[in-house]
């Protein structure tokens, strides 16, 4: 995968405080040059963490958080007050703590909201919410989101593009409905390659030894339908942050810089 940026840290506890701090000072950053910054987050238990440790951050409210634009990147397809909910996660984590603006957090629908038991309508409504905040310059139906965070499984799916599945072949749409995931609960909705690749920045957050194999082989250059994970790349960049365990095959094929 040329052109990605491995970090690699000692502990998963440090690498979500890092992550998380990446995320105050790149985010500022960008304000400070546009006006604004938009974030793509993920579930997961590392992508939560990262959440967490952002909302303990000193530095947390440095950010302008009604100027800040919120997208999922994958969303379980459950009722909306569901423990599994990748937006309930992160209103806990985060969200429900610092003043973002509501206009601009887009959570993916439940499936006990609008749109009933129907993934495909809400798969179908959150591409409409993209290509709604899509702009002149971002040359689709997708904004060019600043930073999109994902984490990955240990089989190497990302968002929940499962290795084989019909999201892994998906190149026209930007959203899609995901039927029987391996990973519970079986069905959601996620951003396919195209959108996710829309992004300038992708930043992927992972840990564990579970995960050290497909991390190798998506470093390797392993291809994306097998291997999702690989596929996903930032337009400017591709950063992997890693705990030590998650990285412990890397020294067979790739040589991070260690911090
Ligand atoms: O909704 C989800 O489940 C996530 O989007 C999924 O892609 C997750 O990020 C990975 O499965 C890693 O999860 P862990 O960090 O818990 O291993």
């Amino acid at each position: 995968m040329s052109g990605s940026e491995v970090l690699v840290y000692s502990t998963g506890d440090l690498l979500a405080a890092a992550c998380a701090a990446r995320l105050v000072t790149r985010i500022v950053d960008l304000q400070a040059a546009k006006g604004s910054a938009s974030v793509v987050l993920t579930g997961g238990g590392t992508g939560i963490a990262i959440l967490e440790q952002l909302n303990r951050s000193p530095a947390r409210d440095a950010i302008d958080w009604a100027r800040l634009d919120v997208y999922w990147g994958d969303e379980r397809f459950v009722p909306a007050d569901s423990d599994e909910r990748n937006e309930k996660q992160a209103r806990e984590a985060l969200l429900d703590h610092v003043p973002v603006d509501p206009a601009r957090v887009h959570p993916m629908a439940p499936s006990d909201g609008e749109f009933g038991d129907d993934p495909d309508a809400a798969a179908a409504a959150y591409a409409g919410v993209l290509a709604a905040n899509a702009r002149p310059e971002d040359h689709g139906d997708v904004p060019t989101f600043d930073i999109l965070l994902l984490g990955m499984g240990p089989e190497g799916h990302t968002a929940s593009i499962f290795p084989e599945s019909p999201a892994a072949y998906e190149h026209e749409r930007s959203v899609v409905a995901v039927r029987n995931c391996p990973k519970p609960p079986p069905t959601r909705v996620s951003l396919t390659f195209p959108a996710i690749r829309q992004a300038t920045e992708v930043w992927l957050a992972t840990t564990g030894e579970a995960k050290a194999g497909a991390v190798a082989l998506a470093l390797a250059g392993a291809g994306e339908v097998q291997l999702p994970v690989a596929g996903a790349r930032g337009q400017r960049r591709t950063l992997w942050l890693l705990d030590r365990a998650a990285a412990g095959e890397l020294g067979k094929v790739y040589q991070p810089p260690h911090v």
